[in-house]
This record gives structure tokens, sequence and C-alpha cells, in this order.
């Protein structure tokens, strides 16, 4: 089943308008929703950024959040969902093609499930990044369909053997193309600050909260490439990939080449926090 509007249906009965306008400007925002042992992770706050990023490009959701949060669940146990993702869409509608709002049109929303396990193989072993010049646009605060930069940005860590793109401003590390990124040097984490350069990811803010209950120190500030490049340890954070080491950039190692200790501290935290809130 997926969720279409209001209502659960096949995925056949799903008809996606030519002139919805999510297909033809991107105009629209979405959120990923992990799910662990068949509840999800994290869901109000997912659910808080999305109604954020509706606020912020002046769409209204055409339903509260809350029966929004029923649907979600609704469709959680309708799939058995025990592993895996929701993933949620809400368009500005369907209306003849001119950029401005349509006088009126209903926002849809759509949601679906995908079964999916824990990325354990690159949450053991770490994986490749490259860095790349940061081309979005000035609000990556809002978690929008308008998603070329970043598709730009994986492929070209994809077409370079490597799993992420490190996004680089000016010669500031921001984040991923679809992750947050975090180093470690003398024990100390360091990440960009929640502005309208990057996402405030979920993840990110889980991490600031382990890591004070791990008295790990972390400062909310901008590093450079450089401060990248002689980094102890490197991490992504997201919902999709959780707390991954990343051992390799642009073919040189980071630190030992291999996942370093306190990185390890926060998986094993981070593991500890969703058994906390799905298995209770
Ligand atoms: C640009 C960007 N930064 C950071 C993050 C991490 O945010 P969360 O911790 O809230 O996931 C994402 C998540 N991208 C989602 C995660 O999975 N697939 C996506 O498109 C993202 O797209």
């Amino acid at each position: 089943m997926i969720l279409y509007d209001e209502r659960l249906v096949s995925r056949e009965e799903a008809d996606i308008d030519i002139e919805d306008r999510a297909y033809q400007f991107g105009d629209g925002v979405y959120e990923m929703i992990r799910v662990y042992h068949g509840r999800p992770f994290y869901m109000d706050e997912h659910l808080a950024r999305l109604e954020r990023s509706a606020t912020e490009i002046r769409l209204s959701l055409p339903y509260p959040i809350t029966r929004l949060k029923q649907l979600l669940l609704d469709l959680i146990q309708q799939n058995h969902l025990e592993e895996g993702n929701v993933y949620i869409q809400v368009s500005r509608g369907v209306a003849p093609r001119y950029h401005g709002f349509p006088e009126q049109a209903r926002p849809l929303v759509i949601a679906y499930t995908q079964h999916a396990k824990r990325p354990l193989a690159e949450l053991n072993h770490g994986i490749k990044a490259v860095t790349t010049e940061d081309i979005r646009w000035l609000r990556c605060d809002i978690k929008s369909l308008n998603l070329l930069g970043a598709v730009l940005a994986k492929q070209t860590a994809i077409d370079h053997g490597a799993k992420e793109a490190i996004l680089v401003r000016d010669g500031i590390v921001t984040e991923g193309s679809s992750t947050n990124i975090f180093i470690i040097k003398d024990g100390t984490l360091h990440t960009h600050p929640a502005n309208h350069l990057i996402l405030n990811g979920i993840t990110r803010q889980v991490i600031f909260k382990l890591a004070d209950e791990c008295e790990i120190p972390i400062s909310e500030t901008t590093f450079s490439k450089e401060a990248l490049e002689s980094a102890d340890e490197v991490f992504l954070s997201s919902t999709t990939m959780e707390i991954c080491p990343i051992v390799e950039i642009d073919g040189r190692p980071v630190g030992q080449g291999v996942p370093g200790p306190v990185t390890k501290q926060l998986q094993e935290a981070f593991v500890n926090e969703i058994k906390r809130t799905t298995l209770a």
C-alpha cells in the first residue's frame, strides 16, 4: 500500500498528473523516516521539520500533521515494515504550468515504505568520499524537492568510486550531498552550524544529544577543507546511513584509514538509542 492524499491505496491507483508542481518545478518538500523493529525513529522530529519546510516555501499542508502521523503509522502497520524507511513528499499540487503559486490547488501528499536493512558493511568498515564544490542554493535548511545540486554531487562521488560527496563552499565544508559531516580533532567533534547552508539533520541532532551523554566535546563551528583533510576521524550522518565512518577522502586515508574510536563510541551510543526508542 501507499499513502495517496489521505487514503491508503495500492500503488497502481496513484495517478500523478503531468502538471503536478513537484514533477514540473520540484515545488514541494519531503522527509525520510527510518523504522526499526516496526517503530518509526524520531518521527515527531521529522514531521516537525516537514511542517517547517512547508512553511518556509509558503505551502499549507492539506490536513493536520497529527492526521499525517496517524496515516503513516497505519501505512507502516499495513505494510508490515519491520526495518526500512518511509518516504513522504508534499507537492504544492496540480495546476496549469506557471511559476507563480496556483490560485487554487490541493497540495498532494504521498508516502510509501521501503524495506531496507541497516548498512552494516559501511558502518563497520567505513566508506570513501570525494570533495566537490557546493553549488546549491542558499536555503539548504529547507528539505525541498529541489535536489539537482545534490544529485550531481552524488553522481560525482559515484564517478570516482566513492559513496558520498563532501560539499565545500568558499573553502568551508558544509555537508554531504545527502548527509551531515562531522570531523574529530584531538577528541573534539566539529560540525557546520545549523544555518541556511545545511540541512539540520535529525541524526545530527541525535548526535548532539549522544555526544553530551558520552561527554564528548562538540563544537558547532565551520571548518575548512584543510581541517577535513587533517582530521583524526571523519563521519557522515543521515537517517538512512546512521553514523557512518569516512575512511578515505579524495584518495587519501583519514587518520589511520579505519573507523576511529570516537566514531565507534558514538555508533554504539546510537544503537542503544535505537533500542531505547523503538524497543521500549
Ligand atoms: C542535504 C542533506 N543533509 C543532511 C541530511 C541528513 O539529515 P537526516 O539526519 O535528517 O536524515 C540529509 C538527509 N537526506 C535524506 C536521508 O536519506 N535520504 C535522504 O534524502 C540531506 O539530504
